[in-house]
């Protein structure tokens, strides 16, 4: 088995986000296409809630860019591992909280696993701007996506 060590991981993009705050309340960009690269620019969103002390993945895509938007309710512990044999930054893992304490988009490329568990104490929200669509045009095709989460042999574990 792998042993990961803790560390950034190429192509991995964390954009800390601006919250704009007025008397109605505030607002958050999530991407701009002005600023992310071209091929990580989503085709579809979608937005999920997650309950407290739940985790979704570890999932990796062979051909999707996830762009996930972290922006509250609730903080979301995010584990990332590099298992892309052609990356210079091989055998990383990273890990992050983000959410409404710290509000973050986080790209990330195929081949790089990822999971995020809600560890605040209430159901937490999670956006999801991909770069390829669910399951193809019409949803006629297979989904593109590996998962790890009912592996207990696997090295992609969600330590505290
Ligand atoms: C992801 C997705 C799911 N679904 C449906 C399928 C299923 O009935 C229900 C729940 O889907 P899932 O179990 O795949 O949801 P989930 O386990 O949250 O899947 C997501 O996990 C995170 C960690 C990722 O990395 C994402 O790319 C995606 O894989 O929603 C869609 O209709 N469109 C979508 O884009």
């Amino acid at each position: 088995m792998i042993d990961y060590t803790d560390g950034e991981i190429h192509d991995v993009v964390v954009k800390e986000l601006r919250k704009f705050s007025d008397r109605r309340g505030w607002l958050i960009e999530i991407y701009r296409s002005d600023e992310l690269p071209e091929a990580y620019l989503p085709t579809m969103s979608y937005i999920s809630e997650t309950l407290p002390g739940v985790a979704r993945g570890p999932h990796e895509h062979v051909d999707q860019t996830d762009t996930f938007g972290f922006v509250g309710p609730s903080t979301f512990r995010l584990y990332l591992w590099d298992r892309r044999e052609d990356s210079p930054t091989a055998g990383r893992r990273m890990i992050m909280e983000v959410g409404e304490e710290k509000p973050a988009a986080v790209t990330i490329p195929p081949g790089v696993v990822h999971a995020y568990k809600n560890v605040g104490p209430k159901p937490g929200w999670v956006i999801n701007c991909p770069n390829r669509l669910y399951a193809g045009e019409g949803k006629k095709e297979p989904v593109d996506e590996i998962r790890h989460e009912d592996d207990p042999e696997s090295p992609f574990q969600l330590v505290d």
